[in-house]
């Protein structure tokens, strides 16, 4: 890793894959002009990618979960997103490892709440993964033009992960809204309070209002909102946060969302990298209060089961404007294994069983889109 964000490789065209973040102004790329790299928390980021850029250019970003893990910003020269065309079906052999199994994940959970009574944390999210192995290996380009013909997340993303050509691809379809800044204007949509979707249409429509009514999950919830509204009101002249969540739909999960919309104070100051880097790590994927909840997931999940999860992804331009999602409902395509990850909000209330069936149906997005 390169910590002084010096590039690393010049362009090169990329071989598997178009580069994606479909959002709310979706491009893609065929070609990486410079890769940079750094580390999380490096104050100069925002700055540095600005300087490399030329005019026209978006620098395409994923930073890790952890404090001090790997960034990547490549530089390249947005066109128009097309139609994803279905990718042909390939007769494929998958083997799924779950890493822990759903009984241990069980068992971490009941210990997270028990620290949650001993009152070290009053929020923490602890997440699991699966590892698939597919023969033949699955293609970034045929899982992101799954997910944007299906759209399970309203963010779709599919980038390198390094400079190299046989680097892994990070590929997802993120429903969570971290940071976008247009000028003096930012939003940030924040999820936490979740629950399955049902097939059944009238069950489907049962859970998403007892969601709305959830106490255990309107307390989750709050956490977050008050995490965001503390770390960037100081920056804004204004910030609105509305009085109640809203219930959001992605192809498996409800979950209690607020949209919350605010105006820079100083918008030459703060990019939306930096802004981003106000809520370290994004709250729906971390804790109350963050220290103690970062240490417990260390703890809990040990420190190499997040890599880029629960980090954030997305782009920014010359101006310091952009758009970050929370790097979940996310998997990393390395060769033949596909490794996926999802994280639940355990807060006072929480059922172990029900935070293993929420993390099973978060998983499923992917599982889906992979064809596992
Ligand atoms: C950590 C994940 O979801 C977060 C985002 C939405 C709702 C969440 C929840 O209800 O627990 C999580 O905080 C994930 O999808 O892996």
């Amino acid at each position: 890793m390169n910590p002084t964000l010096e590039p690393t490789r010049s362009a090169s065209a990329l071989r598997h894959s178009p580069l994606v973040f479909a959002g709310s102004d979706p491009f893609a790329a065929d070609e990486v002009r410079r890769t940079l790299q750094a580390r999380t928390g490096d104050p100069d980021l925002a700055c540095r990618v600005i300087r490399a850029l030329e005019p026209g250019e978006r620098a395409v970003v994923s930073a890790a979960f952890r404090a001090d893990g790997p960034v990547v910003a490549h530089l390249v020269t947005p066109r128009a997103l097309g139609r994803a065309e279905p990718s042909p079906v390939e007769v494929r052999v998958h083997d799924v490892v779950p890493e822990p199994d759903r009984s241990a994940y069980v068992d971490l959970v009941a210990t997270a709440l028990d620290r949650i009574e001993g009152a070290d944390v009053a929020k923490v999210v602890r997440g699991r993964c699966l590892e698939g192995h597919s023969s033949p290996a699955l293609s970034p380009a045929e899982v992101t033009a799954t997910l944007l013909d299906r759209r399970p997340g309203r963010y779709v993303f599919s980038l390198p992960l390094d400079d190299r050509p046989e680097a892994p691809w990070l590929v997802g379809a993120s429903p969570e809204l971290l940071v976008r800044r247009r000028g003096v204007e930012i939003a940030s949509t924040p999820l936490a309070g979740s629950v399955p979707r049902s097939p059944d249409p009238d069950e489907d429509s049962r859970r998403a209002a007892a969601l709305a009514d959830s106490a255990k999950d309107l307390a989750e919830h709050a956490f977050v909102v008050d995490h965001i509204a503390a770390a960037l009101g100081p920056a804004c002249e204004w910030l609105e946060v509305p009085a109640a969540p809203e219930v959001l739909a992605t192809d498996s999960m409800w979950h209690l969302a607020s949209p919350i919309r605010g105006r820079l104070r100083a918008p030459e100051d703060l990019t939306a990298p930096d802004l981003a880097q106000l809520l370290p790590p994004p709250p729906a994927v971390g804790g109350v209060p963050t220290p103690e909840a970062t240490d417990l997931i260390d703890e809990l999940e040990g420190p190499g089961l997040r890599g880029p999860f629960g980090g954030f992804v997305g782009w920014m331009d010359g101006d310091g404007d952009g758009e970050l999602a929370v790097t979940i409902r996310a998997g990393v395509l390395d060769g033949e294994r596909l490794r996926l990850f999802a994280g639940a909000g355990i807060v006072a209330g929480s059922d172990p069983l029900a935070e293993a069936d929420e993390t099973a149906a978060k998983l499923s997005t992917m599982t889906r889109a992979g064809g596992l």
